[in-house]
């Protein structure tokens, strides 16, 4: 598990470490630049110069003092100082005075001239602002972010210091302009700017350096975190003594008469992620080929225009969680099943797809979501379940989620290229997947996991931030294994058990 902070949480963490420890502001900073500066002579060459591009924050302060480590290790180092003298920090000063001393040279330019940048480094290191970034870059400091590009374009690496500037350390978003950097050193912990797009595209390779900060009392609780591949680990072990029972019972009531393959693809996942027993809910039309494609379901077909309900609470009994809503349709027999499933049933249950859609046009069933739900919207489902537009809610995602599950008590899975899962636990952001899980069918994929993880008797959140980790990574197996363009859903559902294999 890692931790990931906003800027407003660095900041208190920064001032917890100096101000309540009493750790001197400059001996964080030296390690900060030391890790900055032994990056950069991995990235560069003994005899290429290098240019530091320090605005007048810490973060120009680090650049400053990285910038001493090189020359004392032999480098060609050229300053570039940018922003106004007049709002340097103390440690800037401090860092400052000692490059002078030093003999490196300086080129100091306020906001009233260009910024250019000759031609011929090898290495260009950003460290114009960190998590102090406050406000857009105005169109100076973007022209820069443009000559920094087009340096990178010609050859020379980038190196950003904590994070590339201009990217918002707290969202991901791009304050105007961003440098897009090679690799990113960023201190202490992640930002959530360097996962969340589109800041993940600007930062490029990701370090994280230990520069000795110690969290303050009770700020786990409320930071983002992610997980890896290690944390598969967590999932209930299977007992030597198991039986189907054990290993969870799947209800799925899922497909229509035009698409049965989202129900084979939700409950075929299940089974792939270790579900004892799954049973498809279906239109009778469906049964003879879900039956036929995956001989291990149970599949009850229902007639259209008269759903027993007499038989699905039977059917309820006997499972320990329910998916809902792939390819479901929001015909009134879906409708209809829907609004009784809510109504009527307490069992750990995930709401995907067409449930979703049909809860955003019937708002009284959201009146029925609690705790026991969750729901797995991607953007535009969130769009119509919430109302706020789609631009809105790819702004702040998280705060989105968060509203959501203030609002009605469901876990809430919002997916995306990260997925931001808002539970009990608090906050998960998903750092797995890749762009080749936009195919048709990836979210039943996604619905059939988490539904296998509930039944196996994980409680909603640690399933749905699971689920989705789990998800990612297959996702990323099926990625090496067939290229992003061609993999599909269903490539995604076979890499599930290599996954599982190699991490549990
Ligand atoms: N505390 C510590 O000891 C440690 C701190 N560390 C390092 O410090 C960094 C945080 O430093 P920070 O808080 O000084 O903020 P920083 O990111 O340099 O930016 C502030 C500067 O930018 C300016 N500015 C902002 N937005 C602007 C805009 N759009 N356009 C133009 N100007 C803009 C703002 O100007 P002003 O608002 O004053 O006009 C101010 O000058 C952190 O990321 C890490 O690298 C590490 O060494 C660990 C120890
Ligand atoms: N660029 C991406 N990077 C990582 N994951 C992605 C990306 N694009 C889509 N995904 C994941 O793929 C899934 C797509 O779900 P969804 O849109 O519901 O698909 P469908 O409706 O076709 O089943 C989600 O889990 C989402 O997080
Ligand atoms: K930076």
């Amino acid at each position: 598990m890692r931790y990931l902070t906003d800027s407003s949480q660095m900041k208190a963490i920064d001032s917890y470490n100096i101000e309540e420890l009493g750790i001197p502001s400059l001996v964080l900073m030296e390690r900060a630049a030391y890790a900055v500066s032994a990056e950069a002579e991995q990235m560069s060459s003994q005899n290429g110069s290098v240019l530091v591009i320090c605005g007048m924050g810490n973060n120009g302060a680090d650049g400053l003092a990285a910038a001493r480590m090189l020359k004392l290790h032999g480098r060609k180092v050229k300053v570039l100082l940018c922003g106004k003298a007049s709002h340097s920090t103390k440690e800037h000063s401090i860092q400052l005075a000692i490059t002078e001393k030093l003999g490196i040279p300086a080129v100091t330019a306020d906001s009233r001239q260009e910024y250019s940048i000759e031609n011929g480094f090898e290495l260009i290191i950003d460290a114009l602002f960190g998590v102090g970034l406050s406000r857009p870059l105005n169109k100076t400091f973007i022209e820069l972010t443009d000559a920094i590009e087009r340096a990178r374009i010609s050859g020379a690496k980038v190196l950003a210091v904590d994070i590339p500037s201009g990217v918002s350390a707290s969202d991901g978003q791009i304050l105007g302009a961003a440098v897009k950097a090679d690799a990113t050193v960023t201190f202490g912990f992640e930002k959530l700017g360097l996962v969340l797009y589109p800041g993940a595209f600007y930062c490029g390779k990701k370090k994280v350096a230990d520069i000795g900060f110690s969290l303050p009392n009770g700020m786990e609780s409320r930071m983002a975190y992610t997980f890896g591949p290690e944390d598969l680990r967590r999932l209930p072990k299977r007992p030597a003594d198991g039986n189907k029972g054990t290993f969870g019972k799947v209800l799925l009531a899922a497909g229509s008469k035009r698409m049965s393959g989202a129900a084979y693809m939700s409950a075929l996942a299940s089974y792939r992620s270790g579900a004892g027993l799954v049973q498809i809910y279906t239109v009778k039309e469906n049964v003879q080929v879900l039956k036929t494609m995956l001989p291990e379901a149970i599949v009850t077909g229902f007639d259209r225009e008269h759903p027993d309900m007499e038989e699905l609470a039977d059917l309820c009994r006997w499972a320990d969680a329910l998916v809902a809503g792939p390819g479901f349709s929001t015909e009134s027999y879906a409708e209809q099943i829907l609004h009784w499933l809510l109504k009527n049933v307490t069992l750990p249950k995930v709401l995907d797809a067409d449930a979703l859609n049909l809860i955003a046009r019937h708002c009284e069933l959201a009146g029925y979501l609690d705790g026991s739900a969750v729901i797995t919207p991607h953007i535009g489902e969130m769009s119509r379940l919430t109302g706020k537009t789609v631009d809105e809610i790819k702004k702040a995602p998280i705060a989105a989620a968060l509203e959501f599950r203030e609002q009605h008590g469901a876990v809430c899975v919002l997916k995306d290229a990260r997925t931001a899962v808002v539970s009990e636990n608090g906050i998960y952001i998903s750092s797995s997947g890749n762009s080749g899980m936009a195919t048709g069918g990836s979210g039943d994929v996604l619905s059939g996991i988490l539904g296998g993880l509930l039944a196996a008797g994980m409680n909603v959140g640690d399933a749905a931030e699971m689920g989705v980790c789990l998800h990612g990574l297959a996702g990323d197996a099926a990625a090496e294994r067939c290229g992003m363009h061609a993999m599909m859903a269903t490539d995604i559902i076979s890499c599930l058990g290599a996954v599982l294999k190699e991490w549990t």
